[in-house]
């Protein structure tokens, strides 16, 4: 089995996958980057690989390589991002800047949805990518994330709060907890409008939404969009298809 971990600014996510025909993910979990959690499946010694996405600080990365590597001494494959690869390209002229979470996301993306594609990956920070019918990334964006949005109002003034993480409608607000949170949900119904032009625009196919706030994002596109949660982890299957073990058992 291989256990995939995508480690993001907020949370740490893994899945243990199976290495058969079937490539099916068996169980999963989540813990806090904060924690320091590392994944702890049962049956740790029926790994015979780990994939990583991380994004996180290196300490991070140090302390999954250290508790595999160390006692379960599995190989650990990290993933990068790269010029070019499953038939995507990418618009950075420097490739390895961009977040190898967003880079996993496309190329799982675009494998499964054909026709081009906006991936919307709404975690500790949104990012928006484009990726057209040919594979070219287009471009994207990187924004605050919604959670993000209220802690900078209120770390920054003296008298702004706001309410606790429902962002309700975007209707005008009538306190200052609403008007925070309807101001977060204002923002992103505008982006959602937003969103649905530039896919008519360069003529994109699909909308597809990941990250832990994928849902509030849906809703906001209506029925746009398809919600994807392991999109980072697909791309790892896509980008370590041919690496051990899993080349290996599959014969
Ligand atoms: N139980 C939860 N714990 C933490 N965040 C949650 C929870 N439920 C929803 N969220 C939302 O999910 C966001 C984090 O998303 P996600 O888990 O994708 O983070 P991440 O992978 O660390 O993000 P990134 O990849 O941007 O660093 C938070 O900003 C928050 O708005
Ligand atoms: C933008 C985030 C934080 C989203 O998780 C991540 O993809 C990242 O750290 N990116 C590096 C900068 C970039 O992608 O250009
Ligand atoms: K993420």
């Amino acid at each position: 089995m291989i256990l995939q971990v995508d480690a993001g600014n907020t949370r740490i996510h893994w899945r243990l996958v199976e290495i058969d025909a079937s490539q099916a993910p068996i169980v999963r979990g989540r813990g806090h980057v904060d924690h320091g959690t590392v994944p702890d499946p049962v049956g740790r010694e029926a790994i015979t690989g780990m994939e990583l996405a991380c994004v996180a600080g290196e300490d991070v990365i140090d302390a999954l390589r250290r508790a595999f590597n160390g006692t379960a001494g599995v190989p650990v494959l990290e993933a990068r991002t790269e010029a070019v690869a499953c038939g995507v390209s990418n618009s950075y002229a420097e490739p390895e800047k961009m977040g190898v979470d967003r880079w996993l996301a496309m190329i799982a993306a675009y494998n499964h949805y054909p026709g081009g594609v906006i991936i919307v990956d709404a975690g500790t920070a949104v990012t928006v990518d484009y990726v057209d019918s040919l594979g070219h990334h287009l471009g994207g964006y990187i924004l605050p994330g919604l959670n993000l949005m209220a802690q900078a109002l209120g770390r920054n003034t003296a008298r702004v709060r706001g309410g606790a993480g429902d962002f309700g409608s975007p209707v005008p607000g009538c306190s200052t907890a609403e008007c925070v949170n309807h101001g977060i949900a204002w923002i992103w119904s505008s982006a959602a409008e937003r969103l649905r032009h530039d896919q008519h625009n360069y003529g994109l196919n699909t909308i597809v939404v990941t990250g832990g706030d994928a849902e509030f994002m849906a809703d906001l596109l209506g029925g746009a969009a398809v919600i994807e949660p392991d999109l980072v982890f697909r791309g790892m299957d896509l980008v370590f298809a041919d690496t051990e073990p899993r080349s290996g058992l599959r014969g």
